[in-house]
């Protein structure tokens, strides 16, 4: 009985939210003094607004959900990396994009694993919310070391950011490099240092 209104309602706060975003586009276009009505731009609110929900509709998914699959392997407590995962994110002071990769190590904990994808997935979901990418790699680096009580989690992310390139101090190519460390990382040297270098790429 409950699933049919809630899904409905999930459709109309939806489609409110769709309408919303238009009519702040198509204000934008009006102040730009540009005529919304024109043929080139008369989708454009439409288009705008879809794509807002598409990039920003990780808000209200929680990434440690991805991680609820674990896999039991006793005896495996070494080190587990995935290295080169590819994402794109919107800075939260511009609204303009910033992307690059995520590189995740996690040291499991009474051979507690999870998925390799699983790891993908999470990067994927806290990617679709407005982000500065300090608070991107702690969410990554969070949701892991919530759901799987590892060891130890290395998350290092880089990324180019569009607000850095196309437009203020137009550094373009210049890149933002961000580590966070939980558990045994923060505190065994050794095991930070050559879990950096594995991270980084360089062993
Ligand atoms: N720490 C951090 N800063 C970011 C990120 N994305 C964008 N920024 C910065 O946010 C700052 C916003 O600064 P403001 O002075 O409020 O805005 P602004 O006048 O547009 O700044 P400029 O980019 O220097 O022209 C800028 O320095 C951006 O480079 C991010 O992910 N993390
Ligand atoms: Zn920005």
């Amino acid at each position: 009985m409950n699933t049919i209104p809630t899904d409905i309602d999930a459709l109309e706060a939806e489609r409110l939210q769709r309408e919303a975003i238009m009519k702040a586009v198509h204000d934008i276009l009006v102040a730009l003094g540009e005529d919304p009505t024109r043929e080139g731009l008369s989708d454009t609110p439409l288009r705008v607004a879809k794509m807002y929900q598409e990039v920003f509709s990780g808000r209200d998914e929680d990434p440690r959900a991805h991680l609820q699959t674990v896999f039991q392997e006793d005896g495996h407590d070494d080190i587990v990396i995935v290295r080169d995962i590819l994402f794109h994110t919107m800075c939260e002071h511009h609204l303009l994009p910033f992307f690059g990769k995520a590189h995740i190590a996690y040291l499991p904990e009474g051979g507690r694993l999870t998925g390799l994808s699983k790891l993908a997935r999470v990067v994927d979901t806290v990617s679709r919310r407005p982000q500065l990418q300090e608070r991107l790699t702690d969410e990554i680096a969070d949701a892991i070391n919530d759901a799987l009580a590892p060891q130890g989690v290395m998350v290092m992310v880089e990324a180019e950011h569009m607000c850095m390139a196309m437009r203020g101090i137009k550094a373009h190519g210049s890149k933002t490099i961000t580590l966070v460390t939980r558990g045994l990382f923060d505190t065994d040297r050794d095991r930070r240092a050559e879990t950096l270098s594995l991270l980084k790429g360089l062993a």
